[in-house]
C-alpha cells in the first residue's frame, strides 16, 4: 500500500518556480530519503504535503486521503519535523513537550523520557537556552511523541553531530521496525545511503530519479583523484569513467565501474597518491542527466 502518493505536484511562488511537475509514491514501512542541493524543492513538497501552502497544480494523498480537503485527519497520524524549529523561547522543554502531547490522544509522558533520555535531551533547560542542535532534538521528539504512522523530517540531521546522528539513525530504525513510514530530506547523499530503502533526487524544482539504494550502490560513482607526474601521458582504457580531466598534476576521474578494475589499471603506473572520494551531487547529478540524454537519443 502507498503511505504517500505525489501527483504531477507543481507549486509556483507567484512566478516563482517551487516545484514542477513532481511524481512519485513511497510504500508502507519504507525508509525514504528525498535528496537534492539547496533550493531544489524539497521544503516546498514536503509543506504541501503537510497542507501549509496549496499545490499550484496536482495532488497528492496520505493514507489514501487528499491532502488539501484531508489535512486535519492525516495530521494526527504524522509526526513532522521542519527544517527550522521556532518555539516560545521562554518555555521549559519539558513544558512545550507537554502542551504538544495534548494534541494526541495516543502520546504518553514516558515516550517524551524515554525519547528524550535517548537523545541526551535536558528537559528542564530553558528553550531560549538551547542552541541549534539541542532544539532540533526538541523537535524530534515532538514529532515523535504521538508514535505516528508517518514521519515526515526536513534535513532532520543537520545541527546534530555524528555521533547524535547514529543516535538519531537507530531511532529511526528502531520507528521503522514497528512499521512506521519515513520519508526524509538531505542534501547529503552519504548520510541517507545507510538508511534509506530508495531515495528520490530532484534540483532546481524537478524530479531527476526515483532509485532504490541498492541499484544506486550498484552504480555508484566515485571521485577518483590521482597525482602522478606527467598525467598527460597516462592513459587509462576501462569503462566507467564517466569523467577525466587533468589539473596540474592531477587526473581527476569520476568512475562507475568496479573499483578494483580501475586500481588494478592504475597499480602499475609510478603515482604519487591517490584519493578516492564520494563525488559532490552536482557531478552525480550531471551523470543522471546524461544518462537521461543517452535514453532521448536512442529512442
Ligand atoms: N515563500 C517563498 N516565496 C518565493 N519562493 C520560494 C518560497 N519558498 C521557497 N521558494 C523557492 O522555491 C524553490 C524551492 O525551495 P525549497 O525551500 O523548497 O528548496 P529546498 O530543497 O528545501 O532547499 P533548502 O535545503 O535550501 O531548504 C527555491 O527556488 C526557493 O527560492
Amino acid at each position: 500500500m502507498h503511505i504517500v502518493d505525489i501527483h504531477h505536484l507543481t507549486k509556483y511562488y507567484k512566478k516563482d518556480r517551487g516545484i514542477i511537475d513532481i511524481s512519485f509514491s513511497i510504500d508502507e514501512g519504507e525508509i525514504f530519503g528525498f535528496i537534492g542541493p539547496n533550493g531544489a524543492g524539497k521544503s516546498t513538497t514536503i509543506r504541501t504535503l503537510l497542507n501549509f501552502i496549496h499545490p499550484t497544480e496536482g495532488r497528492a494523498t496520505i493514507f489514501g486521503k487528499d491532502v488539501v480537503r484531508h489535512s486535519k485527519e492525516i495530521r494526527r497520524n504524522v509526526g513532522y519535523l521542519p527544517s527550522e524549529v521556532h518555539y516560545y523561547d521562554d518555555m521549559k522543554v519539558i513544558d512545550l513537550l507537554l502542551y504538544s502531547l495534548k494534541f494526541y490522544p495516543k502520546g504518553d509522558i514516558h515516550r517524551i523520557h524515554e525519547l528524550s533520555s535517548q537523545l541526551e535531551l535536558d528537559l528542564h533547560r530553558k528553550i531560549e537556552d538551547l542552541s541549534f542542535g539541542n532544539r532540533k532534538k526538541v523537535g524530534i521528539v515532538q514529532a515523535l511523541l504521538h508514535s505516528p504512522k508517518l514521519l515526515i523530517l526536513d534535513e532532520p540531521t543537520s545541527g546534530l553531530d555524528p555521533l547524535m546522528q547514529q543516535v538519531f539513525f537507530r531511532m529511526l530504525e528502531d520507528e521503522r521496525r514497528k512499521g512506521t513510514t519515513i520519508f526524509f530530506s538531505s542534501h547529503v547523499l552519504s548520510e541517507v545511503r545507510n538508511l534509506c530503502d530508495r531515495v528520490a533526487i530532484v534540483k532546481e524544482g524537478q524530479l531527476i530519479k526515483v532509485e532504490s539504494i541498492e541499484s544506486l550502490m550498484k552504480n555508484q560513482l566515485r571521485s577518483v583523484i590521482l597525482t602522478i607526474d606527467h598525467p598527460e601521458h597516462v592513459s587509462l582504457n576501462i569503462n566507467g569513467i564517466v569523467k577525466c580531466e587533468i589539473r596540474g598534476n592531477e587526473i581527476q576521474l569520476l568512475y562507475g565501474g568496479d573499483i578494483r578494475e580501475l586500481l588494478n589499471a592504475i597499480n602499475v603506473l609510478a603515482y604519487q597518491d591517490i584519493r578516492i572520494e564520494e563525488p559532490s551531487l552536482d557531478e552525480i547529478f550531471m551523470h543522471y542527466y546524461k544518462q537521461e540524454g543517452e535514453k532521448t537519443n536512442d529512442l
